[in-house]
């Protein structure tokens, strides 16, 4: 078995973790850097997982995943740099950040695997999108898609398409949880208690969830099988148009494709 380390055990280190102790890893096999000891110390209560410092997990660990804000790369490279061991992977879960830059800072020929994950792995349903560096062989990009595996669902996309799929999966949840927000505040306009609304969206969003993924029927057929003629869905999808509602989620997410690009850029010297 392989030991991995995730290096910076916030939002999404937290959830791979948690999610690759669910699906059956050791936590004897899984290490974790914090900046913080006392998310640290939190972190091994709740997880039973060893945190530990940069040079203890490049010491210990075959796969070291990267987990830190893209703004917060540079001392981790520096680190990092003066203690890789040889063929240890690296995994780079950083929006926007190319592997081009970990090959550049890191000791010639590491083996990089940019991912492209999202949070739903804390219930081992996230969408994973991996691409391969210069140096990641097929036994790297397989490893990597092993461990995204336990966690979701893994798609290989050519790095060229990683800002795309930054903005489309990996922003994606919250564009749901917005959406669900929402429509608990439109049940609480209507006079429902809180949490019956809250209760009523939840349950058909994962309805519709389910549907999506195991009906093979397009979205659109799916939402014209909602919309009765004359009914009150039509009324609400003309709202929906009026206000420009699609547009505007092409726009959101063609912003959070440029901020990704701009992410990367950052680093770029
Ligand atoms: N939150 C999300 O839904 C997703 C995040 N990502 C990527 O994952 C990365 C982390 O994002 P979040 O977890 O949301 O951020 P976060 O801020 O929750 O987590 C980053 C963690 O790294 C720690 N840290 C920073 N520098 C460190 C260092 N040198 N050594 C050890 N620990 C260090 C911080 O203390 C913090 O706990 C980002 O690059 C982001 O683009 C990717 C996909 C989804
Ligand atoms: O908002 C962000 O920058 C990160 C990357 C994808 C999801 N969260």
């Amino acid at each position: 078995m392989t030991t991995t380390a995730v290096l910076g055990a916030g939002k999404i280190g937290e959830a791979l973790l948690s999610g690759l102790l669910q699906s059956g890893r050791s936590p004897d096999d899984l290490l974790f850097t914090e900046r913080y000891p006392e998310r640290s110390a939190e972190l091994t209560k709740r997880y039973g997982v060893r945190g530990v410092d940069v040079p203890t997990a490049a010491g210990l660990a075959d796969v070291l995943v990267v987990a830190v804000k893209p703004q917060d790369i540079e001392p981790l490279l520096d680190e990092l740099a003066a203690v890789l061991r040889p063929g240890t992977l690296i995994v780079s879960l950083c929006a926007g950040l190319p592997t081009a830059l970990f090959e550049r800072r890191l000791p010639e020929g590491v083996p990089v695997v940019r991912v492209m994950p999202n949070t739903p792995m804390v219930v081992g349903e996230a969408m994973s999108a991996i691409s391969g560096g210069r140096h990641a062989r097929p036994e790297h990009l397989a490893l990597a898609e092993a461990m995204l595996a336990a966690v979701g669902k893994v798609v290989r996309v050519p790095e060229a398409q990683q800002d795309a799929v930054t903005a489309l999966s990996g922003s994606g949840p919250a564009y749901f949880f917005f959406l669900v927000e929402a429509m608990i505040d439109a049940g609480i306009l209507l006079g429902l208690p809180r949490a019956v609304a809250a209760d009523l969206i939840i349950q058909s969003a994962v309805g519709s969830a389910a549907m999506l993924r195991d009906s093979g029927e397009h979205p659109v057929a799916l939402r014209e099988a909602v919309t009765s003629p004359a009914g009150t869905t039509i009324s609400a999808i003309v709202e929906l148009e009026k206000h420009g509602v699609r547009a505007a989620l092409i726009a959101a997410i063609e912003a959070a494709r440029d901020r990704s690009v701009q992410l990367g850029k950052a680093h770029e010297k």
